[in-house]
């Protein structure tokens, strides 16, 4: 048998990491080891020569729908969940970093002296130099989720791909952990993902993808050397595509 190729299939990728995952075995905050795991399996994709655009979910702190059932104003709420992300990009960042992995943070809302404004063309000039680029507080707008801001910097940046990584190993049939039954998916359409209302990734985000023909793949970040895979063409989790006949 000749041996398996072992190089990069894409060129770019923008990486949604779940904020919620972040925070391990606890219910909220940050777990170190996970931080440095990432960097450990970031490192080894930016070692083969992909470029990695990364958004951090907020969950392991504060998510404004959460906060707003709870009694406080939705758009305050949402407010603090986009600050959870800086937050939470300032510490992958230093994780990164320890791992000597260049790395830029940029916010979608202005922070001056704590982390760069977002600029496009400022970012893919940091990708092509090979840093990683953070892009942190979402879309700086109310309403939205960290899935819709991966998949608008995914399209911004011209990304291959839109990978996020959660924690269950891909899309299922019906929520994974509250239906035992549920069978996953290798592959689907947008149009089956909004036609079933498969919560994986929220319905924004997936129209935003579909009008743009931007491949998502959503797979298990617990699963240590998953990312690799995906980077060399192996099939971990469920890939989300237009036509699953056509997929090269
Ligand atoms: N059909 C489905 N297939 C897979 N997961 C599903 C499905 N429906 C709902 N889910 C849930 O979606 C969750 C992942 O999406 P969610 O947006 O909550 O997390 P995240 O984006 O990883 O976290 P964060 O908001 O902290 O960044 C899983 O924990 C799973 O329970
Ligand atoms: O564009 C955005 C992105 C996020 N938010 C708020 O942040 C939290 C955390 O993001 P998750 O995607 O849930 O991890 C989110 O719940 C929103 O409250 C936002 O307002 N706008």
């Amino acid at each position: 048998m000749p041996p398996k190729d072992r190089s990069a299939r894409y060129k770019r990728i923008l990486l949604k990491l779940s904020g919620e995952a972040l925070a391990g075995d606890k219910e909220f905050g940050i777990d170190p080891s996970v931080l440095d795991r990432m960097a450990l399996e970031i490192g080894q994709l930016v070692g083969i020569g992909v470029q990695v655009g990364l958004v951090i979910g907020g969950g392991n702190l504060f998510r404004g729908k959460e906060l707003s059932d709870a009694g406080l104003d939705r758009v305050t709420g949402d407010h603090m969940g986009m600050l959870a992300t800086v937050m939470n990009a300032l510490a992958m960042r230093d994780a990164l970093e320890r791992a000597n992995i260049r790395t830029r943070v940029m916010s979608a809302i202005p922070m001056s002296g704590i982390v760069e404004h977002y600029d496009r063309r400022t970012a893919v000039r940091y990708l092509n130099q090979s840093d990683v680029v953070i892009f942190s507080a979402g879309t700086g707008n109310p309403f939205f989720t960290t899935d819709s801001a991966a998949c608008l910097r995914g399209i911004e940046i011209d990304a291959d791909i839109v990978i996020k990584a959660t924690n269950v190993d891909g899309v299922y049939t019906a929520d994974p952990k509250k239906d035992k039954s549920a069978t996953k998916y290798e592959m689907l359409t947008y149009s089956e993902v909004l036609e079933k209302q498969l919560g994986v990734m929220d319905l924004t985000a997936i129209c935003l993808v579909r009008d743009h023909c931007m491949p998502v793949r959503v797979f298990n970040m617990h699963q240590a050397g998953s990312l690799l895979k995906i980077m060399v063409g192996e099939n971990e989790g469920t890939l989300i595509v237009e036509d699953v006949d056509n997929v090269e």
